[in-house]
């Protein structure tokens, strides 16, 4: 993509989208109530057949909120009343943020300044009595992979390392399950580096682990020379909350990765990534939406704020001249719900918390409607599959015979 094409970031310098911090704020902004309240709807859907409830929040959370300036929302997603279940009620959260000093300072003040900025945030998750909380891809660090310098690698650390540590002294002190994106070192396979997800479980103990699926090869994500795909599979954790899912950013342009994760039961997917305006920005309100709807299961989207800068400039294969920036991490993290409604995003320019009651009841509710479950055809796919993973694969294609008629 030519320089002059790049996107809106380079014209907002602030990230806002003209000058307001979310695309539903200067909605809100600009439209009179009642169009805004019908605007609303088409954007965002509704749940139960109404407009998603805003969730009240302590006064211990928006206190936090306005003393380190991070951007604080909340709603609550219901299901139809059940005669035979009580509502399965979970409040989930969901952090975004951007990087605490500047990429040119020495590691341990990178990733110490992180935790430190962190902190208000996850305890104004948990002041508002959060049960499953998730955090941004590889948090512990800038999004240095674009750079492909093999120094980062130093951020790399076991699954039960510095940042395990640190947040298993929350999961125990607020009752919450902790899923923590972070760039792991696995020793024990000769110091591989791995894109994972440690799922760190209420009493603080660790779950277990998922490693990213599908490692991008596209703009400035030059991951794929820092770790390979993940050998992890499709894990549901079942926790005290409910199955619970981690499908890492790229995965989200995959739509059998989704339909994995469902089939072994997820009830809440978590897709905690990393990627910026100019690239993905179109992308980003419907893959989740679209994997919740077909997959009859909630979506947890996260994504990371600020532009970060790196000391070397570097180039990537897609002809543009060398640069030191990735571009705008544009936040905007939201939930999704099966029923096709979904909250307003987080702020595209702030750190942020997002937290959302939902409850796990409405996931059966919309199967047992809409039946995708059931109308899939398995088989059908199942057989199309084996055949096109085989080297003599040949497409089902029915040629128009008139196509190849020698003209008379
Ligand atoms: N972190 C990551 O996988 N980003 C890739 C770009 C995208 O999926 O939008």
């Amino acid at each position: 993509m030519g320089s002059e094409n790049r996107g809106e970031s380079e014209k907002t310098s602030d990230g806002s989208i003209c000058g307001h911090d979310s695309l539903h704020r200067l909605l809100r902004a600009k439209l009179v109530p009642q169009v805004f309240q019908e605007v609303s709807r088409l954007l965002l859907g509704l749940n139960c057949g109404k407009a998603l409830e805003e969730l009240a929040l302590p006064e211990s959370a928006t206190s936090l909120s306005s003393k380190h300036g991070f951007d604080l929302q909340g709603f609550s997603f219901e299901a139809d009343k059940e005669q035979l279940r009580e509502p399965r009620i979970v409040r989930v959260g969901l952090i975004q943020n951007s990087i605490a000093v500047p990429t040119t300072a020495g590691f341990a003040e990178q990733r110490q300044g992180i935790f430190e900025k962190l902190q208000p945030i996850v305890e104004a998750a948990g002041a508002s009595g959060v049960n499953i909380l998730c955090l941004q891809e590889a948090w512990t660090m800038p999004f240095a992979f674009c750079t492909r310098e093999k120094r980062w690698c130093e951020f790399a650390e076991t699954v039960d390392g510095e940042s395990t540590k640190f947040l298993q002294e929350f999961a125990r002190r607020f009752n919450m399950v902790i899923i923590s994106p972070i760039l792991e070192r696995d020793v024990a396979h000769g110091e591989t580096i791995w894109n994972t997800a440690v799922i760190i479980g209420n009493h603080g103990n660790i779950i277990g682990k998922h490693r990213k699926n599908h490692i991008p090869r596209v703009g400035d994500f030059n991951e794929s020379t820092y770790y390979m795909e993940g050998n992890t599979g499709h894990p549901v954790f079942e926790t005290a909350y409910g199955k619970i899912a981690v499908n890492i950013c790229y995965g989200r342009h995959h739509p059998l990765n989704w339909l994995a994760f469902g089939l072994n039961g997820a009830e809440i997917v978590f897709n905690p990534s990393a990627t910026v305006g100019e690239l993905s920005e179109p992308m980003w309100p419907i893959e989740a939406r679209n994997a919740a709807i077909a997959n009859s299961y909630y979506v947890a989207s996260i994504n990371r704020v600020g532009t970060e800068v790196f000391p070397s400039p570097f180039t990537s294969g897609d002809g543009r001249p060398q640069h030191a920036d990735f571009g705008h991490f544009y936040g905007s993290s939201y939930f999704s719900a099966p029923d096709a409604s979904c909250t307003p995003s987080l702020a595209r320019n702030m750190d942020g918390l997002i937290i959302s009651d939902m409850d796990l009841n409405l996931c059966r509710q919309l199967k047992d409607k809409w039946g995708f479950r059931m109308t899939a055809r398995y088989d059908l796919y199942h057989d199309l599959l084996r055949r096109y993973t085989q080297p003599d694969f040949e497409p089902q294609v029915v040629s128009d015979p008139l196509l190849h008629k020698e003209a008379s």
